[in-house]
């Protein structure tokens, strides 16, 4: 006889409905979809994310072998609260998504539970956009996917989880909860505050002048596509790393000054070193490390802005066998090249497609 795991999603959003399709279809796995509101239900079954879906937060988690707490970080606790109150499977694994652990971890902590086990997580991959609309099975492919178990977690339960999450195809570390929010707090958090307020300083100057929309290009784009997440999410991720943020802030605010000091006395030298310096750390990360929505393999080419010139290079693609997956033009205006990104899936496609269109004699760049 063979036994079904039960995985019930708690939000099946874009991180719970990533997690969701990873899971779905896999043998012995019954993915079960959990939303206070129906429609919101009915939606998760329609687009076949999940095999079942309920209002019922009892009916969801009843049996189930598994439980990712997938909303925002503002409900983890209250969700923890209301798991405690209800009868558990023996030997269930709640874990959730949140981007801050130190918090839900303790509260998980002080609550007592019978049998069943906490483990923090949160995959260190995601998108500026929301709702399972959103969600994509590739979205964790090669991610690192944190994991905060505390010191009394039976390794039995870890060991579990971590073969489950091996569907993600994700690259599963562990880590104590404070130091995960410390160093999320510098690459994830901070960096959202400033191109949030990146973008609402250049706002502010486009009212009088619409030039700055205008003329902003590829690297106002490249800073500031994370202005564009969803502000709930952000909110309560924020508020609740407050006190890292404060200190993160705070030497933010520190460089600031410094670099008010270069520009006075006009230390070029200084300038120089600094975009060395950033240059050299930033190239040591590994490029491309997750597998999806927005972590193609890309290629750009100008493009005059002439009937029928994108249809040639698809055609010329697809003559070479070469799989495209996406083609999207950028900021392309009348009587203005435009851009043509196209995308790619694999790195082997990605590289034959330098290699034609530029025997073809198109421009192209990476
Ligand atoms: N967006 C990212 O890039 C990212 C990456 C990693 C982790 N996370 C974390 O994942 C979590 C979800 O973020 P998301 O980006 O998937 O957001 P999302 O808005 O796409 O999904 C959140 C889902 O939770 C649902 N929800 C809200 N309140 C609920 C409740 N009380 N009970 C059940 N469901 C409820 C919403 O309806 C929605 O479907 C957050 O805790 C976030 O910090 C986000
Ligand atoms: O790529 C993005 O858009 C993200 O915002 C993903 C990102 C990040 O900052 O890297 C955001 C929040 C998470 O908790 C983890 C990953």
């Amino acid at each position: 006889m063979t036994t079904t795991t039960k995985i019930a999603i708690l939000g099946v959003g874009l991180i719970g409905g990533s997690l969701a399709l990873c899971f779905k279809g896999k043998s012995g796995l019954h993915v079960i979809g959990y939303s206070p509101r129906t429609a919101s239900a009915e939606k998760y079954v329609e687009r076949g994310v999940v095999d079942e879906a309920t209002t019922d937060l009892e009916e969801a988690v009843k049996d189930a072998n598994y439980i990712f707490i997938c909303s925002p970080v503002g409900m983890l606790e209250d969700t923890l609260f209301q798991l405690n109150a209800l009868t558990l499977r023996r030997g269930c694994v709640i874990t959730d998504v949140g981007s801050t652990k130190a918090s839900v971890t303790a509260c998980a902590s002080k609550l007592n539970w019978n049998e069943v086990y906490f483990v923090g997580g949160h995959p260190m991959a995601g998108s500026e956009r929301s709702g399972v609309e959103a969600a994509s099975v590739l979205l964790f492919e090669n991610a690192y996917y944190v994991l905060t178990p505390t010191n009394d977690c039976p390794e039995s339960v870890i060991h579990e989880l971590r073969q489950l999450l091996h569907h993600t195809r994700a690259h599963i570390i562990q880590m104590n909860a404070e130091e995960h929010d410390r160093v999320v707090g510098a690459i994830s958090h901070l960096p959202h505050i400033v191109a949030t307020a990146l973008v609402n300083q250049v706002r502010q100057y486009n009212d009088s002048n619409e030039l700055h929309l205008v003329l902003a290009a590829g690297g106002f784009r490249d800073i500031t596509r994370i202005a564009s997440s969803d502000p709930t999410v952000w909110r309560d991720i924020l508020i609740n790393n407050r006190q890292v943020m404060l200190d993160l802030l705070q030497d933010w605010q520190d460089k600031v000054e410094e670099w008010k000091d270069v520009l006075l006395r006009e230390d070029g030298e200084w300038i120089e070193e600094s975009f060395r310096l950033s240059g050299d750390f930033r190239n040591q990360m590994p490029e491309r490390r997750k597998g999806a929505i927005h972590a193609l393999y890309d290629v750009y080419m100008d493009i005059p802005d002439t009937p029928g010139v994108i249809g040639r290079i698809a055609t010329q693609l697809g003559q070479e066998e070469i799989n495209l997956s996406n083609l999207q033009i950028i900021e392309s205006r009348e009587d203005v090249p435009g851009v043509l990104r196209l995308s790619f899936r694999e790195e082997r496609n990605w590289e034959r497609a330098q290699v034609c269109l530029r025997a073809l004699g198109y421009e192209v760049y990476v």
